[in-house]
């Protein structure tokens, strides 16, 4: 697995898409080889006990709740080479939304997700408050097989809220892309083990006289 590298034809619907509708499903973005390797390490971290039970917020805000959301995390910062590979991919997408969109975004964040069976994330927005710079949120998911009665769709809404937009089921190697302060969305109960990758490609509010939260 040396140099892999997105389709960049497929890039350019993403992103095409996300400017017209704000949200694509790129089915097979991510090699399964590279999937299987995340799915592999992910199931190892959790038999080691290096999960963390997600929270909801940043810095003096963080607490758990366990109402809101009930998975469990572990931050990418490539400490393998799966890790490093698929950091590069996003990398690559990034620097093509900065030549496309001009967002001037900057860094981008990740953490494996784990959803134990009844696991769910009710419905939220990908931004914080005081700290809106999150822009455009990713999430690939990493189970080899995934069935329709499994559950543990991620479920879109519009901007207003007002209306369901789609529901996606975590199909391996398939990459949700979408702006993360405008779409509503929620993670339904799942009833199998349920393993993804969620990431933020954000840009510098620091120049707004807001302080860039910390992890
Ligand atoms: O796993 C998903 O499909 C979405 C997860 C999510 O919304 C989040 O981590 O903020
Ligand atoms: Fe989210």
């Amino acid at each position: 697995m040396f140099n892999l590298q997105l389709e960049s034809e497929s890039i350019n619907t993403a992103i095409d898409a996300l400017v017209d509708k704000g949200w694509y499903f790129w089915h097979n973005a991510i090699p399964t080889s590279l999937c299987d390797a995340l799915y592999f390490e992910l199931q190892q971290r959790q038999q080691d006990g290096e999960l963390q039970q997600a929270g909801i917020g940043r810095g003096q805000e963080h607490q758990l709740n366990q109402r809101i959301r009930r998975d469990a995390i572990h931050w990418l910062e490539r400490q393998t080479p799966a890790q490093a590979q698929y950091l590069d991919l996003m990398q690559q997408l990034q620097l093509e939304l900065n030549r496309q969109l001009f967002l001037g975004l900057f860094e981008y964040e990740a953490h494996f997700a784990l959803y134990s069976p009844g696991d769910f994330y009710k419905k939220h927005r990908d931004s914080f408050r005081g700290a809106a710079n999150r822009m455009v949120t990713s999430v690939t998911y990493l189970n080899p097989t995934w069935q329709a009665d499994w559950g543990g769709e991620l479920v879109l809404y519009n901007e207003e809220d007002t209306q369901e937009l789609t529901r996606l089921m975590p199909q391996c190697g398939a990459l949700a892309l979408f702006m993360s302060e405008q779409l509503p969305h929620e993670v339904l109960p799942t009833r199998q083990p349920r393993a993804s990758i969620a990431g933020w490609f954000r840009c510098n509010t620091s120049t707004h006289d807001l302080v860039n939260p910390p992890k």
